[in-house]
């Protein structure tokens, strides 16, 4: 285990320059996970969901700010502790299976491929390794392991492309959109084997996605907007004395380290709120009011 969080990111900045023109993707976002937590990070198109996500699988580096998983500073990491990153700590699910999947190897060849390179059992030769097998039947693949990417089904492709990804035993697994070309039982199905991966072998999970149905299979759903976290909704299963069940959905905004907030767009607009706020500090609150510029009554504006 890690001590502190075990994704931690700080004031996380990323400028990408284009043709002279800067775009920050990430504006200072402030992120906290624990090992062993399945979270999912939604928000509008251009929102900063992969550029977070490319940065958290070593991929790319930050423009400012910290970043760190399992204890490591992905800011300075040397080309050699990236490699040992990437192919020890962390896996990735992509949208696309063909940039998941190899052609010309089977399902199971795809899975047992990873280990081979990493000089662990398995590989083309050797479908037998116990990981292979265990990973095969958790992601419910028994059926089609020895087909080719092409002969699976979407949802076989990306359920094959999660044992890849898992199949050197990574503490964390970083999916980015992996239900986008899905339909909706398929995309099901992923999710689910997502749940399975993070309940079973204890692999911290972290889900970029649009797709609505994703709040159902996590137990907490952050979302980014304008390069920020701005939001959090925890879900949890509550057992009452007489052993009913019930789900607890609470919703936070994200407080960063200097006090900033963003307020739900909804609430801006449902008391226009805009340009400045008038806030009342009450003994176990905080109270925010629209500007109602002097010698006018609230209602005249
Ligand atoms: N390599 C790049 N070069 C230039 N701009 C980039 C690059 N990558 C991302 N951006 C810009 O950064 C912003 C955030 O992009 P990002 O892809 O992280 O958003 P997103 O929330 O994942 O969006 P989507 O849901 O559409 O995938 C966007 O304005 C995007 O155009």
């Amino acid at each position: 285990m890690t001590a502190g969080p075990f994704v931690q990111c700080e004031d996380l900045v990323r400028i990408f320059s284009v043709d002279g023109l800067e775009v920050q993707a990430l504006q200072g976002l402030n992120l906290r996970i624990d090992e062993g937590e399945l979270v999912a990070i939604v928000g509008a198109s251009g929102s900063g969901k992969s550029t977070l996500l490319t940065i958290l699988s070593g991929l790319d580096r930050p423009t400012g700010g910290s970043a760190r998983v399992a204890g490591l500073d992905l800011t300075t990491l040397t080309s050699r502790q990236r490699v040992t990153f990437q192919r020890e700590i962390v896996g990735f699910v992509w949208q696309q299976a063909s940039r998941n999947l190899l052609p010309y190897l089977t399902a199971r060849e795809n899975v047992a491929l990873p280990r081979a390179l990493a000089g662990r059992r398995g590989g083309r030769s050797n479908g037998g390794d116990a990981r292979v097998s265990e990973l095969i039947e958790l992601l419910d693949l028994g059926d089609c392991a020895d087909r080719w990417p092409a002969q699976l089904s979407g949802g076989q492709q990306q359920r094959t492309a999660i044992a890849v990804a898992i199949a050197n035993a990574p503490r964390l697994l970083l999916a980015d959109e992996p239900t986008g070309e899905l339909d909706e039982a398929a995309s099901v199905d992923v999710l689910r084997a997502m749940e399975a991966v993070n309940a079973e072998l204890g692999v911290t999970v972290v889900i970029v996605t649009h797709d609505p149905e994703v709040s159902e299979h996590v137990d907490r759903t952050i979302q980014i907007r304008d390069g920020r976290t701005s939001r959090e909704v925890l879900r949890r299963t509550e057992t009452d004395e007489h052993g009913a069940q019930r789900r607890v959905i609470e919703e936070f905004a994200v407080l960063d380290r200097v006090g900033r907030m963003q307020l739900p767009e909804s609430y801006l607009e449902a008391l226009d709120l805009r340009d400045r706020v008038r806030l009342d500090l009450e003994t176990d609150h905080v109270e925010v009011f629209r500007d109602v510029p002097q010698g006018k009554q609230e209602g005249e504006r």
